[in-house]
């Protein structure tokens, strides 16, 4: 995968500036698409003001908000470059940053032995995560040209918005795609996951856990009205790991913002039953998941191309010592059920921040640090980069 000058230039301008971008690939294309949209007087960014402009969105995990942050495909490379020229911007900040820690392993013992009593007791799924905190001094463009080169089986993203700061990420897990004119949702219970070169036949916990979520979904689309198709459970392997896959399409009269609110977050990153698994989640997890889990994607001609944010990374401009680079936060969970084992599943969360911790350290190691070595005193989050 290539990205041009003229956009590799318009993805900086807009990190400089601090103004609402986003580069993406749909899933089988190596095409990269760039659109900008400067904030206007409201200071939000413009994404689902109406339904009908193409936009890129992304959504909070904690989804309980009915607006959504976005970029509205206004402006490509050229013209923004050429806006850049003709007046100087002043874009609002970022509402929130990244975390200068990162989870604890015993922070993680202790919300894993809070979980599996209850699970014993009741059974269902609650699916638990960490966070890795990483500084590279490797400009976002190239570590994203990395990351997006590796697979072309995935949603692909790099983005700004003030509302959720700089994302990316490169996701396998489809949540809704839509087709207006057949009247057509297809989605996925994505879940269960073991390193690629384990050929092993799967076990009884990830069997179940797989299917928690494909239950979930087909039922959530029955009660919608739909007329549902489920296709047989099949394998999917992305990088390094993995996963369990049932493909699910449905058909009728469907308000896809809403279903995308319904299915959002599925048992694949929330659990089951979803309150007992979000009140642990919020109770148990030392961090905010942010966009995390939640869904992000775009709408063009009134097509919703819609993925759960995973394998992706919050990250801001700061400065390490004396060295200038990004601060970044890598997400990855897992469902744990009653006799699920807590080695495994913080190998598991290991696992699944493996690729893009390499490609945040570049091709030699040397680009990055992560631990202890990364605290308040020795890092500066700043609000824009310093200029390249
Ligand atoms: C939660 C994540 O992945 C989800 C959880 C999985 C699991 O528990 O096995 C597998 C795929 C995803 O649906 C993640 O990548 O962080």
């Amino acid at each position: 995968m290539k990205i041009d000058e003229l956009t590799r230039d318009a993805v900086n301008a807009c990190l400089n500036r601090r103004i609402p971008f986003v580069l993406y690939a749909l899933p089988g294309t190596d095409r990269l698409v760039f659109y900008a949209s400067p904030v206007g007087e409201t200071g939000m960014s413009p994404a689902f003001v109406d339904d009908l402009t193409d936009c890129f969105f992304i959504n909070f995990f904690d989804n309980d908000e009915a607006y959504t942050p976005g970029v509205k495909f206004s402006l490509d490379a050229e013209a923004l470059l050429q806006l850049c020229k003709a007046r100087s911007f002043c874009q609002p900040c970022a509402e929130i940053r990244p975390r200068i820690s990162a989870t604890f392993r015993a922070s993680y013992h202790e919300a894993f032995s809070r979980i599996i009593p209850r699970l014993k007791s009741d059974g269902g799924k609650t699916v638990l995560s960490r966070h890795r905190t990483v500084f590279t001094k490797r400009l976002p463009v190239d570590i994203v040209m990395d990351y997006f080169s590796l697979t072309d089986s995935t949603f692909r993203y790099l983005c700004y918005t003030p509302e959720t700061g700089i994302w990316f990420g490169s996701t396998p897990e489809l949540l809704l795609e839509s087709d207006a004119k057949s009247r057509e949702v297809r989605t996925m219970a994505l879940a269960g996951t073991r390193r690629s070169d384990d050929d092993a036949s799967w076990d009884e916990k990830n069997l179940y856990e797989q299917s928690i979520v494909a239950d979930f979904i087909a039922e959530t689309l029955k009660k919608e009205g739909l007329d549902v198709t489920i296709d047989d459970l099949s394998e999917r392997r992305f990088l390094n790991i993995k996963h369990l896959c049932t493909e699910i399409s449905a058909r009728g009269d469907i308000d896809v913002v809403d279903l995308m609110q319904e299915l959002s977050p599925t048992p694949a990153v929330a659990g089951y039953p979803r309150d007992e698994a979000l009140e642990e989640i919020s109770r148990y997890e030392t961090h905010r998941r942010n966009c995390y889990g939640g869904y992000v994607g775009v709408r063009i001609d009134g097509n919703y191309h819609s993925y759960v944010n995973l394998r992706c990374c919050f990250m801001a401009p700061a400065v390490f010592g004396k060295t200038s680079g990004w601060l970044c936060n890598l997400y990855a969970g897992g469902g744990i059920v009653a006799d699920s084992i807590e080695e495994d599943e913080w190998n598991e969360t290991n696992a699944k921040t493996e690729v893009l911790a390499k490609v945040l350290s570049g091709a030699d190691g040397s680009f990055a640090v992560e631990g202890t070595m990364i605290n308040s005193g020795s890092i500066e989050i700043l609000d824009a980069p310093m200029v390249y």
